[in-house]
């Protein structure tokens, strides 16, 4: 059957929450296309670490297996992280059910998953090539339940300050307008990947981004950019600094932000709102804003985050490996 669950944004779009339902107990996590492991908040995490936070409790699932001597550990690009024990599930997101899922019971988790207590864990949603689980990797809850979905798809309905929504077997075409633009992927990496070579500011010239790579990470706030995109971008931003203190780019909070189309595959310019682009203020008074687009390394893998699903809606096909986009309805 197919699955559809609510995605809530956090206070700024920081990140999105979605009920999964683990041996009958649901929790909110943020699914995450950008990794491949399902980790959760439990009651074998030291006590300081489970505040605040819903905690599996593995003991009173009966469906529960711990899946011996198997464990995980995981990096985020951010620089948090998460370790612990692996055990087997029945997993239930919004109908789309896996009885045997890996379920990742963290023993550590890094202060910014502590202090998130809105954040209970991570379903990873990229290739299972990337899956920590040692000594034997396992599989994500997409690659477990793609046999059973009537089409093998997951879509990420992600919107600004308002509830959107994933849905596993099926694309809602209410939900974009007019027809999706289809990518192929390469998955080599592990990653939902395209080619991404040229660029748009406002209604400036399509620019080159010479052998430019991306991938769709709905678990990444922001839109990690190459820095010629960027530099280019705030070019047309009247007060855009390079703010060393804060961490990135921040502009007036009153500055008139153009849209950023990028390429996806060549197949289609994927249009991000200007709006989208100002993403959250830096300072009490809320004159100074920070950018939702940032520079990562020249020449390195771009990703597109959140700030891009805000204005985008992407189906992931794990039938092909191709990504589908249009924006949102
Ligand atoms: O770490 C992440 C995403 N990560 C997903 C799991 C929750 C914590 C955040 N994204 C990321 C990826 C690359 C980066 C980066 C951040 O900062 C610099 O480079």
């Amino acid at each position: 059957g197919t699955g559809v669950v609510t995605a809530t944004p956090e206070q700024g779009d920081v990140e999105y929450l979605s009920p999964v339902t683990i041996g009958g107990q649901t929790i909110n996590m943020d699914f995450d296309s950008g990794s491949s492991d399902l980790w959760v908040f439990n009651t074998e995490l030291a006590a300081g670490s489970q505040a605040g936070h819903s905690n599996f409790n593995p003991e009173t699932s009966t469906t529960f297996q711990l899946l011996q001597g198997a464990s995980f550990e995981i990096s985020y690009g951010d620089g948090s992280g998460a370790a612990g024990n692996v055990g087997t599930d029945t997993v239930n997101i919004g109908g789309a059910t896996v009885t045997n899922q890996a379920v990742e019971l963290a023993t550590a988790v890094s202060s910014s998953f502590v202090q998130d207590t809105q954040s209970n864990g991570l379903v990873g949603l990229a290739f299972s090539k990337l899956n920590t689980i040692k000594p034997v990797q396992q599989k994500t809850f997409f690659d477990n339940a793609i046999a059973t979905l009537p089409i093998p798809v997951f879509t990420a309905d992600l919107r600004h300050a308002a509830v959107g929504a994933y849905e596993f077997g099926n694309i809602d075409s209410t939900k974009f307008n007019g027809s999706l633009s289809w990518t192929d992927v390469n998955a080599t990496s592990g990653f939902w990947q395209f080619s991404s070579q040229q660029f748009a500011v406002g209604t400036g010239p399509t620019m080159n981004l010479a052998g430019g790579q991306a991938i769709a990470d709905t678990g990444t706030t922001l839109m990690i950019a190459d820095p010629s995109i960027v530099n280019a971008y705030y070019s047309q931003v009247q007060g855009a600094v390079n703010n060393e203190t804060v961490g990135g780019v921040t502009f007036p909070c009153a500055a008139q932000l153009p849209d950023l189309a990028v390429d996806i595959g060549g197949n289609y310019m994927a249009t991000v709102r200007g709006d989208d682009i100002n993403f959250s203020p830096v300072d009490a008074a809320g004159t100074t804003c920070f950018g939702g687009l940032q520079a990562g390394t020249a020449g390195g893998l771009q990703i597109y985050g959140d700030i891009m699903f805000k204005s985008q809606f992407v189906a992931f096909n794990g039938g092909n490996n191709s990504i589908g986009m249009a924006p949102h309805q």
